[in-house]
């Protein structure tokens, strides 16, 4: 399941929707906000409904609208979702995807001029709805463009799949090698069933607990655990443990294993945990490691997880 990866053109991330052809109903940065698309029926503002998506005016010439987008971390495209979520009347009834790998710090204008490869070819699309269109490219771009024929709504567009940053820049500095900026991600945890583990690498700070990573509550005597693939081979220095906003199900304690090919390396032993407390911790093992396993006590979620080191 692509959507199971971190959606790369989430402004949180970092991405923008840096030109678009028309925004005259709706702006076009809505479509890469993170949460579900919003609506609130019969609220009429002066230029019409008010929609929580880009939404272009009704055309009288020939032609059609686009959004180009710029990826908040290079990567590998797994998936796209297009979602008119709310748009019944006024969604576009074909849209297709292409990418561009532009290096530096292009302008619009060079933007529009760059090769672009179609990634989702043109495809119908219903009113209301999530389309999930799958991609098999393992090309690394660095901004997508969403053509819509030939006018009308888009709630979302989702850009779902594995981080490239460029760590050349990095050379011989200390970076934090969980982060999905860097290229981390999480390959696998216990459970999800409130919020997303991915979110414990995301950049910033958790504003709210919805923003962290959160588990059920555990009724089994075990305890929950996710499993963070570093940017590269690393040496762990610093652990940043961030309970915060986690009142009442905060864990109460965590634990770090490195793992490196078959070995088990440990970092931190069982911890006591506050809740609602950014916790710093000193690694003092001096193994690289690819994986970190982070567990918690019984239960609860974490805000973030950040694995300050070096590459090895
Ligand atoms: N924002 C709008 O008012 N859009 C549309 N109209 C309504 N009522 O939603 C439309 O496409 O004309």
């Amino acid at each position: 399941m692509f959507t199971a990866l971190p959606d790369l053109a989430l402004r949180t991330l970092g991405g923008a929707v840096v030109a678009a052809s028309d925004e005259s109903f709706a702006e076009k940065e809505s479509l890469i906000r993170p949460g579900r698309p919003g609506f609130s029926p019969a609220t009429f503002g002066s230029k019409g409904q008010v929609y929580d998506g880009w939404e272009t005016r009704r055309r009288r010439e020939p032609g059609h609208d686009w959004a180009l987008v710029r990826l908040g971390v290079p990567g590998v495209i797994r998936g796209v979702v297009v979602d008119t979520a709310w748009f019944k009347g006024n969604y576009p009834p074909h849209a297709r995807v292409a990418a561009a790998s532009v290096e530096g710090h292009p302008s619009p204008a060079e933007l529009l001029e760059a090769h672009w490869t179609e990634i989702v070819p043109l495809s119908g699309l219903k009113g209301d709805a999530e389309h999930h269109f799958e991609v098999t490219d393992d090309t690394r771009y660095t901004h997508v463009r969403l053509d819509i024929h030939p006018d009308g709504g888009v709630a979302r567009l989702r850009v779902h799949g594995e981080a490239r940053p460029d760590l050349s820049l990095y050379g011989g500095l200390g970076l934090d090698l969980a982060a999905l900026a860097n290229g981390g991600l999480v390959t696998d945890c216990s459970d999800a069933y409130y919020s997303a583990p991915n979110n414990v690498i995301a950049p910033g700070l958790a504003r709210h607990q919805a923003e962290g990573w959160e588990t059920a509550r555990r009724r089994d005597g075990g305890n929950d655990w996710l499993v963070i693939r570093l940017a590269g081979r690393g040496i762990v220095r610093l652990a940043e443990i961030d309970t915060t906003n986690l009142l009442y199900n905060a864990p109460g304690a965590v634990a770090l294993t490195g793992l490196d090919g078959e070995r088990e390396v440990p970092l931190l032993p069982r911890t006591r945990l506050q809740p609602d407390t950014p916790h710093r911790f000193r690694l003092a093992c001096p193994d690289p490691v690819t994986h970190v396993r982070v567990d918690i006590y019984p239960d609860g979620g974490l805000a973030r997880v950040r694995l300050h080191g070096h590459l090895a």
